[in-house]
């Protein structure tokens, strides 16, 4: 096991890289411990589970609801879960937001852990705090930032993931590359999924290398003021797209992210746009997808990052080099109609 301490500003956060879920029983009391797991997960990982309090949502982002977050406090009220009880949230991103969101919220804020169980939840899902739900397609529109306890890294669990879901995490692992990375972004030209698939220490330093370089954004800015706005690089658009079309999340978000790039070709000169084309596409994500242009534009309207008519775009001035600049939606429309063709 290899435990770094990450300190927010609002708490600390124990990441436990290179851990085994089998370990979790010296981290939390397992009997005062409640783990909230998907169908699909618990069907694959039941018999790690085997003495733990279990409460189950169903898989999917239609699932990550209002709905869901009651079923399952009904669920802690009826086991006795009190203030000592620590949440586990044990899945992917809409099993890790459900937790912590529920963690937050029942008896005014439980503790609680992760254990992620795809890629994307490794590196950005349970990383930083951000737990919530949606609201109807309108995206984690109800929601905390606050910190987990601990996220235990078990990478044998990721033995299950459909190659999709891996396809879908690396999204975000190029998104960190294109907005802080340079390096990282060089070092993702000369690979593939199956290389990280393989090899399982080039893929747990990869992982450690996103979870960390998100919490230090989060360190310097938990609640989004400044540069933890570039973490939301291609979700402008991602956002509005992905439940009209139900395009997994990593689809969705790289569909916005060409999208910036072009806008920053545009407004900044950005010389990497194909660059950035030609890595997603070697990654199996999606850099073009014909949306409706003008109904994606009014879904921006209802984007958290609006203030008023302008809304606070994630650009690229280059690799490894993003900024933040308010836009108003005219000057995204222009490009939204060629890109989108
Ligand atoms: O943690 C953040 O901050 C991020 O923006 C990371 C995103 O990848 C993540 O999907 C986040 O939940 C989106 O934030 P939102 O505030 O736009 O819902």
């Amino acid at each position: 096991m290899n435990k770094k301490v990450v300190r927010y500003a609002s708490a600390s956060t124990v990441f436990y890289f290179d851990s085994a879920i089998n370990e979790l029983a010296g981290i939390v009391d397992k009997s005062a411990a409640f783990i909230i797991t998907d169908d699909n997960v618990y069907h694959h990982h039941q018999k790690k589970l085997k003495g733990w309090n279990v409460i189950l949502v169903r898989a999917g982002e239609e699932f990550k609801n209002q709905q869901a977050v009651d079923e399952v406090i009904v669920k802690l009220i009826e086991s006795g879960a009190d203030r000592k009880s620590t949440i586990i949230g044990l899945g992917g991103g809409v099993v890790t937001d459900i937790a912590g969101y529920v963690a937050s919220v029942y008896l005014r804020g439980v503790s609680f852990g992760f254990i992620p169980t795809s890629i994307l939840a490794m590196v950005d899902a349970s990383v930083g705090g951000k737990n919530g739900v949606d609201v109807g397609i309108y995206k984690n529109m109800v929601g905390v930032i606050r910190q987990p306890k601990f996220l235990l890294y078990d990478y044998t669990l990721l033995k299950t993931l459909p190659q999709q879901e891996w396809i879908n995490g690396f999204a975000e692992i190029i998104k960190h590359a294109a907005i802080k990375d340079a390096a990282m972004f060089k070092m993702l030209e000369s690979h593939t999924v199956k290389d990280f698939r393989k090899d399982k220490q080039l893929l747990a330093k990869l992982i450690q290398r996103n979870a960390l370089l998100k919490a230090r954004v989060v360190q310097q800015d938990e609640l989004e003021q400044g540069d933890r706005k570039l973490l939301n690089f291609g979700h402008t658009l991602g956002h509005a797209i992905e439940n009209t079309y139900k395009l997994p999340h990593g689809h969705a978000i790289s569909v916005g992210m060409v999208f910036a790039a072009y806008l920053s070709k545009q407004l900044l000169d950005f010389k990497a746009a194909e660059r950035l084309v030609r890595i997603i596409e070697q990654y199996g994500l999606t850099a073009f997808f014909n949306y409706d242009a003008a109904d994606a534009l009014n879904k921006i309207l209802s984007d958290k990052k609006r203030v008023n008519e302008v809304i606070n775009f994630v650009l690229l001035e280059k690799i490894g080099k993003a900024l933040y600049q308010p836009l108003k939606l005219e000057q995204i429309a222009s490009v939204m109609e060629a890109v989108s063709k």
